[in-house]
């Protein structure tokens, strides 16, 4: 292991993992993992419950020991703790917990003071995560979706370099998600680096430059959402209208791989979706036909398959 615990180096990149490892008795949860996360980059890091994405952000935040390999954030070694990386880096968990007696603003003002950020910080960050009506409201009266919005706020109000962010849409409403997905975008446009750890694969797709996906301790999948499904699947899927199309029709069409039952819609897969447009259209119309061509998620269902 590294033993740099300086303030590190400013051009270096935000995180460099070198075959770090992290083992409890026989369960394997880290197992030899490598990858950089750019100054500036969105990263996500997607993976079924247990693949070991808690222990690795807890290892790169430096609440954890890693058993071998090397970790570098922001040029230093986050182990042992490293008091020098502390005010740079911004954390939120599922966990985040709030002073609950105190207003959303007395809140902000404790984490900023705890950091030696200016007070200024405090009201431009509650407006940054859209918390600006709520300053008043005490912890324990906010709602879920606002609490979440608390705990970010307090992860970022003393302008940190990197930001780990575990699930900050998890108990967000589909609206409050969305413009959740604006201030994350914001942050990114400010030059902070993400490490976001997130189960939603649209969000990954949306927001991430790249995505790791781990599986079982080991990052099984690199790479920006679109080159990963590209390189996955070069097949197209239409969704057809069962009441205009028979499985035995669509099975007879030009260039049909697949040709499935899913609920009240005929699903035809193939590798040249132009020409079998066209066929379909002859023999059912294209009202009610959509394409449908892989997700993040499919690329993600796939590599996590149980064998
Ligand atoms: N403190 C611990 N002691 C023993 N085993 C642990 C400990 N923490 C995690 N594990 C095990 O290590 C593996 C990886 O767990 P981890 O929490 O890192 O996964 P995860 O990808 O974050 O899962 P989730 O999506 O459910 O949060 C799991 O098998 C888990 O049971």
């Amino acid at each position: 292991m590294s033993r740099t615990t300086g303030p590190g180096d400013p051009a270096a990149p935000a995180v460099v993992l070198n075959e770090v490892r992290k083992h409890y008795r026989e369960t394997r949860a880290v197992d030899g993992v490598s990858f950089t996360v750019a100054r500036g980059e969105f990263f996500g890091l997607i993976g079924p419950n247990g693949a070991g994405k808690t222990t690795l952000v807890e290892i790169m935040e430096g609440l954890r020991q890693a058993d071998a390999g090397t970790v570098s954030v922001l040029g230093a070694s986050p182990w042992p703790r490293n008091r020098a990386l502390l005010p740079r880096l911004g954390v939120q968990t599922q966990t985040s917990a709030f002073f609950v007696r105190l207003t959303a603003r007395e809140h902000l003002a404790t984490v900023a003071a705890l950091y030696g950020a200016e007070p200024a910080a405090v009201p431009r960050t509650l407006a940054l995560v859209g918390l600006g009506e709520q300053a008043d409201v005490r912890g324990e009266d906010l709602s879920g979706g606002q609490r979440q919005r608390l705990a970010i706020a307090s992860a970022l109000v003393h302008d940190p370099e990197l930001l780990f962010l575990d699930e900050p849409t998890a108990a967000l409403d589909p609206q409050a998600r969305r413009s959740l997905w604006q201030v994350l975008r914001d942050l990114k446009g400010a030059g902070r680096t993400i490490v976001y750890t997130t189960h939603h694969l649209d969000e990954a797709e949306a927001l991430c430059d790249r995505v790791a996906i781990m599986t079982r301790g080991r990052v099984t999948a690199l790479d920006s959402p679109n080159r990963l499904i590209a390189r996955s699947s070069s097949t197209t899927r239409l969704v057809v209208p069962a009441e205009r199309l028979s499985l035995a029709e669509a099975g007879e069409l030009p260039g049909v791989i697949s040709a499935v039952l899913d609920g009240d819609a005929v699903v035809l897969e193939t590798g040249d979706a132009g020409p079998l447009l066209a066929a379909v259209e002859k023999v059912a119309g294209l009202a009610g036909v959509q394409t449908r061509t892989a997700t993040l998620e499919d690329v993600y269902l796939h590599l996590t398959e149980q064998p």
